[in-house]
């Protein structure tokens, strides 16, 4: 099996932002990646545009749109409330209709996504979040900790898929606790897999633990922005694409 790469341009729109204009461009970084053979782009826009401005959820919307297999995957946290010209995440959604959203329970005051959602006290609110996005026809992806329990609530929720939040994994990685973490994502995956879940993943994940974690049957996405945009700082963005793809094509 194969595992799908979805290029993340948070991190583009990061060194775009810290001059005036649009250099880099994030059209083309997109292009670049789906020219490249990457099957999709994911942006993650929050309330304080630290990176991703509204803008580029409807300049990449288009450009995906523009490669007939490629897939469009928004992030964020569907309450987090609108601010300034960032409309929320639904909106964008509702105006883009990306082929996949997936819901993050980042605050807004966080410096990155560092865990996945409680569904024990989530569940009920998410709910119509998730009805309103299939009624979008868009598929759902929860941001989730490799916690049975958790997933367990997850597919009561209705949704396709779970996004396995891999940053503890990514920490372990390499030291004494690497194979009991990558277990716990194993049976987690194959567990989630089990009742009826795709499975994602996401974060912090990078040329060298890639391997070790695409052990993991049956793994449908990856996303990857952080490790990936400072690879291309060292290979070039086409050349940096190539090596995750080569990864994900001999996926487990
Ligand atoms: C949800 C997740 O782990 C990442 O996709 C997220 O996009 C990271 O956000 P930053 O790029 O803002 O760190
Ligand atoms: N969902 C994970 C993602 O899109 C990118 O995470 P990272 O590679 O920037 O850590």
């Amino acid at each position: 099996m194969s595992t799908a790469l979805s290029v993340n341009l948070n991190k583009v729109a990061l060194i775009r932002n810290s001059r005036e204009g649009n250099f880099p461009s994030l059209i083309e970084f997109g292009n670049i990646s789906l020219e490249g053979g990457a099957q999709g782009l994911t942006v993650h826009p929050r309330p304080d545009q630290r990176h991703i401005r509204p803008g580029d959820v409807y300049d990449l919307a288009k450009v995906v749109k523009s490669f007939p297999d490629a897939e469009f995957n928004i992030e964020g946290n569907p309450f987090a409330a609108a601010q300034g010209d960032y409309p929320g995440l639904m909106q964008l959604v509702a105006d883009t209709q990306p082929d996949q959203c997936t819901l993050v329970p980042d605050s807004d005051d966080q410096l990155t996504s560092d865990h996945g959602f409680d569904l024990t006290t989530q569940s009920e609110r998410l709910a119509p979040i998730v009805e309103q996005l299939h009624q979008l026809g868009v598929r759902v992806s929860l941001f989730m900790d490799p916690d049975i329990e958790q997933i367990k609530l997850a597919r009561e929720l209705g949704v396709a898929r779970i996004e396995l939040y891999t940053g503890p994994y990514a920490l372990n990685y390499p030291s004494a606790q690497h194979s009991a973490c990558l277990e716990q994502y194993r049976q987690a995956a194959d567990y989630a897999r089990g009742i009826g879940l795709a499975v994602n993943a996401g974060h912090d994940l990078n040329l060298d633990n890639l391997p070790d974690f695409l052990s993991i049957a049956g793994i449908a996405e990856v996303s990857i922005g952080h490790a990936l945009t400072v690879d291309a700082l060292r290979f070039g963005m086409p050349q940096a694409v190539t090596r995750y793809l080569q990864i994900c094509q001999r996926s487990a």
